[in-house]
């Protein structure tokens, strides 16, 4: 159980990668300032994350089912935490979908909207208003680079973290009224089973519904290209807990926290041409164009990336 100073954690998705590693980082604070409640949708697969929590598993670190898809999962869980009291909600669990738009089923779709929006929303909706009501709290939604800037066969995942970043945005000013911060991580590649799960699943499709050249593009030139990315980008799930750990540890956290300062002059250029065009016509060059020269696009990032653009993202060090 928790004591009186410790903050307590609710942390989703802690299975496996991001969540896993955000449990036990908090759990083995040198300080013992934690309480984690460390939850998964199956404990079946709970080997993972006792091993890696060693001594603090049943101190600073409980474990409990919870399946953001699911009402009744979500209000067994929070009924079993003491008071319902929680300080700081972390809402990691989520899935991915790869792949052109015509071979995905609608129902595809919404599970990844279920679990990615729906689950998020689900449980801000169950821990929020206690959290208002003590006029104290903090919500952290584990958003993606892909919630500010589409990418080329990730539509609906892309879509799915645009939906929570509008949600979220316009959550945070009435819950700065209640004294409640919320505040969004947005990695970009990150080495975890979500990378696995996702070459596993493309291994298997069968593209029903797309046409030969679709097929040839994802498989030929994004497929190629998204694997230098995640080599020369990719973050570990470590990286990410421990900009996590610092986002709840500031005084004043902000409301966006890009981890990977690779991708600050992507979203600059967002912001840089409000018609989109700059956006989608460079998306287009360094895919189609210059997907050949990926490592040497790589390069030129890092090169623009310099000190000052990184003191706008949140670093693990
Ligand atoms: N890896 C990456 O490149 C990036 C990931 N992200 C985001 O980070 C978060 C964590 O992903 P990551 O650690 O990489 O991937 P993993 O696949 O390793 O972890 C995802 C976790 O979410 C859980 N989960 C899925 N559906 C549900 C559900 N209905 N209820 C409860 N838990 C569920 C999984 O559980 P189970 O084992 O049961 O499936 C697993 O524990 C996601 O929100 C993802 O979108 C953001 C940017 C980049
Ligand atoms: C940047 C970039 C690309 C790929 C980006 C990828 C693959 C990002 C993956 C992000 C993840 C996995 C986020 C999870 O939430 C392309 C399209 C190859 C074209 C060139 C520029």
């Amino acid at each position: 159980m928790a004591s009186a100073s410790q903050r307590v954690v609710l942390i989703t998705g802690c299975s496996s990668g991001i969540g896993l590693r955000i449990a036990v980082l908090l759990a083995k604070d040198e300080q013992k300032r934690y309480h984690v409640i460390a939850t998964m949708r199956d404990l079946k697969k709970k080997d993972k994350l006792v091993q890696a929590a060693g001594d603090a598993f049943g101190n600073t670190l409980t474990l409990q089912a919870l399946d953001v898809c699911s009402d009744d999962s979500v209000r067994q869980c929070i009924s079993r935490v003491k008071d319902r009291h929680i300080d700081i909600l972390i809402n990691n669990a989520g899935v991915g979908l790869l792949g052109p738009v015509e071979s995905i089923s609608l129902d595809q779709m919404k599970m990844v909207f279920e679990t990615n929006f729906f689950g998020t929303v689900r449980m801000i909706k169950e821990i929020m208003p206690d959290m208002k009501r003590r006029r104290a709290g903090h919500i952290i939604v584990m958003s993606s680079v892909m919630g500010m800037q589409g990418v080329v066969f990730n539509d609906v995942y892309t879509a799915s973290k645009f939906a929570i970043e509008g949600f979220c945005e316009s959550l945070a000013v009435q819950l700065l009224k209640f004294n409640v911060k919320l505040s969004l991580i947005e990695p970009g590649p990150v080495h975890t089973e979500f990378e696995a799960k996702m070459m596993e699943e493309v291994a298997k499709m069968e593209f029903p519904g797309a046409d030969a050249d679709t097929v040839r593009y994802f498989k030929d030139v994004y497929m190629p290209s998204s694997i230098d990315i995640f080599e020369a980008m990719g973050q570990t799930p470590d990286d990410i807990a421990k900009c996590t750990k610092k986002v709840i540890e500031s005084s004043n956290p902000r409301f966006r926290n890009l981890t990977n300062s690779l991708y600050t002059p992507i979203v600059a250029m967002k912001y840089a041409d409000e018609t989109g065009g700059l956006s989608v016509h460079t998306f287009y060059n360094l895919l189609f164009n210059f997907g050949s020269l990926m490592h040497i696009t790589m390069n030129i990032l890092k090169c623009l990336t310099c000190s000052c653009l990184r003191r706008r993202t949140i670093s693990p060090d």
